[in-house]
C-alpha cells in the first residue's frame, strides 16, 4: 500500500497566472507588447506568485515581451515565467531552438508543456512513450542546469489517467527526478467534474513525491470548482487566468480562485493587502483585453453584491451578512441595492441611504415610492440602471421636496432634410421659470442640433443656463434606446437611458413613452434637474 501523503504546508500555496499565455488563446484577444507589460503589472498588484508571460520563440511578440520585461518590468510579488514545450522527438535538447529560446527569455522560471497521455504521445507527437519520457527528462535537466526553476504542465493528464493510470505518474516522477519543482496536472480538454478530478488527484498524490499543481479549462463550467477540489485533494500550485479568459470556454478565473482560496479555504495565497485590489484589477485587465467586464462575475462583477429582491433587502437592512456570502469590501467590491418592481419598503430605505437621501420616519412616502415604482416598471420604466431618476422620484415624495426647475408650456422638435442632402434638427421649448417672489418668467428658447434630441437638449439648456450657470459644463455622455414591445405598425413603447456628465461625475436618467422624442425629453429633464440639484 502507498505511503500516506505528507501534510501540506499552507505557506507553500501559490497562484500561477497564465492570462498572458493561455488567456491570450481566447478567441478575439490580441495583446500588444505594451498591453502585455501592463497586464503583468496589474497581475503583480494582486500578489500572484507567478506570471506566465507567453511562449518565447513561438510568437515574436512574446519574445519581445520577455526582452522588454527585463528592463521595463519591476515585479514586487510575482516571478516571471516563460512557457514552452519539451524538446522535439529525436532532437538533442541543446540543438532545439525552442528550448534555447526559453533560456534566452531570461526568466527565473520556465513552465514546460509535456505530453502525459499515451494516446497523444503516439498520435500527436508520433513517438514512443519512452522517447517522450526522455524528452521530459532532458529538457527539465537542461533548463535546471542553466539555473532555471522548472514547472511541468502535464497536458491531458486526466484523460491519460483514465486510459492508463500509471503513465502520467511516470511523467511526473521523471520530471521531479530531473529537477522539476512542480508537476501540474492539466485538464486540457476541460471535461472533468470535481468529484472525479478530486479522486484522481488524491490517487496521484499518494503515488508521487513532488509538489503538485492543477490547471483547469472550463469546458464543463467547473474549472474553478475542479481547481478547488484539487486543492482539497492536495495540490499546492493553482493555475488560472484573469476573468477566466482562455482557449474555448476559458480557464479557471484567477479572481474567483483567489477569492475562494483565501476567504473560504483559509489559504493565504496572496498578501492580505492585495485582496481589495481584485475588482479594480479585473476591470482594468478587461479594458486592456477589450472585453466588456462581466457584471455577474463572482467576487468582482458589478452585480456580484447587487440585491434586487425586496425580501433580500429587508434582511440586509437588519444585517448585510444575512444575504452576502462575504463583505464585498474584502475584494474591493461594493454592495448595491436595486430598486425595481421587485422592491419592497426596505429596498427603498436602503437605496435612499446609498444615495444620501434621509428617509428616516418617512413610512408613508416610502410606501408611495414602492407603489409608484411597481406601476412605472409595469409601463416599461426601469430604475435599476437609472439611480438619478430614482433619486428625483424619491425626493419628490418627501415633505421637503424641492420645486421643479420649470413648468413646461410646450416643446416642439423638427427634422429637416434639405435639397442639399443636409439633415438639420431644430427645437423650441417654452417654459416658465419660478421667481423668488412666487411669479414666473416665461422663456422661449430655440436651438439647432444634429438630431431632435440634441436640439431639444440644447434648447432646454439654453433656457435654463441663465438661472443655473453650472449647466454650461454639463453634457450628454451616452444615449441608449430600447424598444420594449411593438403595438402594431411602427408603434411601440420606447425606453431611453441618458448618461450625463459634468466632468467630475456621471449619472443616468430614464424616460419612457410611445414617442421616442418624448421619452428622450423626460430623461433629459431628469438629467438637467439632477445636475442642478447636485451642483
Ligand atoms: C494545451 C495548450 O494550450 S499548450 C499551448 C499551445 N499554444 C500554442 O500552440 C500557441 C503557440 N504555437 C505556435 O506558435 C506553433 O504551434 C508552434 C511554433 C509552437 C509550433 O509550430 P509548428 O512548428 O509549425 O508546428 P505545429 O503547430 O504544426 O505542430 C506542433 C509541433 O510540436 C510538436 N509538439 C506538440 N506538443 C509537444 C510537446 N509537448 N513537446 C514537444 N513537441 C511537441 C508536435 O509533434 C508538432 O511537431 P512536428 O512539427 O514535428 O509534427
Ligand atoms: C498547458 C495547458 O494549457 C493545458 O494543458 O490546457
Amino acid at each position: 500500500m502507498a505511503d500516506q501523503p505528507a501534510p501540506v504546508d499552507v505557506t507553500d500555496f501559490h497562484v500561477f497566472d497564465t492570462t498572458l499565455r493561455d488567456g491570450a488563446q481566447r478567441e478575439g484577444v490580441s495583446y500588444s507588447v505594451a498591453d502585455k507589460l501592463a497586464v503583468a503589472r496589474l497581475l503583480d498588484e494582486i500578489g500572484v506568485g507567478f506570471i506566465e508571460g507567453g511562449w518565447p520563440g513561438a510568437l515574436p511578440k512574446d519574445t519581445e515581451f520577455f526582452a522588454r520585461a527585463r528592463t521595463e518590468l519591476q515585479l514586487r510579488h510575482a516571478q516571471l515565467v516563460a512557457f514552452g514545450a519539451t524538446r522535439k522527438a529525436g532532437v538533442a535538447v541543446a540543438e532545439d531552438p525552442q528550448v534555447q529560446a526559453l533560456l534566452d527569455a531570461g526568466t527565473p522560471v520556465v513552465c514546460l508543456v509535456a505530453k502525459s497521455d499515451v494516446r497523444h504521445v503516439r498520435e500527436a507527437l508520433r513517438t514512443t512513450p519512452e522517447e517522450n519520457l526522455a524528452m521530459v527528462a532532458d529538457t527539465v535537466a537542461h533548463l535546471v542546469a542553466h539555473g532555471r526553476r522548472v514547472f511541468v504542465d502535464c497536458e491531458h493528464f486526466f484523460d491519460g489517467h483514465a486510459a492508463d493510470p500509471d503513465y502520467g505518474v511516470q511523467v511526473l516522477e521523471t520530471a521531479f527526478a530531473a529537477g522539476a519543482e512542480v508537476g501540474v496536472m492539466c485538464d486540457t480538454n476541460g471535461g472533468m467534474l470535481p468529484m472525479g478530478l478530486g479522486r484522481v488527484v488524491a490517487d496521484v498524490r499518494a503515488r508521487t513525491s513532488g509538489k503538485l499543481g492543477i490547471h483547469c479549462q472550463d469546458d464543463t463550467g467547473c474549472a474553478v470548482a475542479n481547481s478547488l477540489a484539487a486543492v482539497e485533494a492536495g495540490v499546492t500550485h493553482v493555475q488560472g487566468t484573469a476573468n477566466g479568459y482562455g482557449e474555448r470556454a476559458g480557464n479557471a478565473d484567477t479572481f474567483a480562485l483567489i477569492g475562494n482560496l483565501v476567504t473560504k479555504m483559509g489559504l493565504p495565497v496572496v498578501p492580505a493587502e492585495c485582496l481589495p485590489e481584485l475588482k479594480r484589477v479585473s476591470h482594468a485587465i478587461a479594458e486592456l483585453a477589450n472585453i466588456a467586464p462581466d457584471d455577474h462575475q463572482p467576487f468582482v462583477g458589478a452585480s456580484a453584491f447587487a440585491h434586487k429582491a425586496g425580501l433580500h433587502a429587508s434582511a440586509i437592512k437588519v444585517d448585510p451578512e444575512l444575504y452576502n456570502h462575504l463583505d464585498p469590501a474584502v475584494v474591493g467590491n461594493d454592495m448595491r441595492i436595486l430598486v425595481t418592481e421587485m422592491a419592497g419598503r426596505a429596498s427603498v430605505e436602503l437605496k435612499g441611504r446609498e444615495l444620501g437621501v434621509d428617509v428616516t420616519g418617512q413610512g408613508d412616502a416610502i410606501g408611495r415610492v414602492v407603489a409608484q415604482v411597481k406601476v412605472l416598471e409595469a409601463e416599461g420604466w426601469s430604475f435599476e440602471a437609472a439611480d438619478a431618476s430614482f433619486e428625483l422620484l424619491l425626493r419628490a415624495e418627501l415633505p421637503d421636496a424641492p420645486a421643479p426647475l420649470f413648468t413646461l408650456e410646450s416643446w416642439r422638435a423638427s427634422v429637416e432634410h434639405a435639397a442639399t442632402g443636409d439633415v438639420v434638427s431644430e427645437a423650441t421649448v417654452k417654459v416658465h421659470l419660478p421667481n423668488p417672489d412666487g411669479t414666473t418668467e416665461r422663456v422661449i428658447s430655440t436651438a439647432e442640433g444634429n438630431g431632435p434630441v440634441n436640439a431639444l437638449d440644447n434648447a432646454l439648456r439654453q433656457a435654463l443656463v441663465g438661472r443655473h450657470p453650472h449647466l454650461a459644463g454639463v453634457s450628454l455622455a451616452d444615449y441608449k434606446v430600447r424598444i420594449l414591445g411593438w403595438k402594431g405598425g411602427t408603434s411601440a413603447t420606447t425606453r431611453v437611458l441618458v448618461d450625463t456628465t459634468d466632468g467630475t461625475g456621471e449619472w443616468t436618467t430614464v424616460g419612457v413613452h410611445d414617442n421616442i422624442v418624448e421619452a428622450s425629453w423626460r430623461a433629459l429633464v431628469d438629467a438637467l434637474t439632477y445636475a442642478v440639484r447636485h451642483r
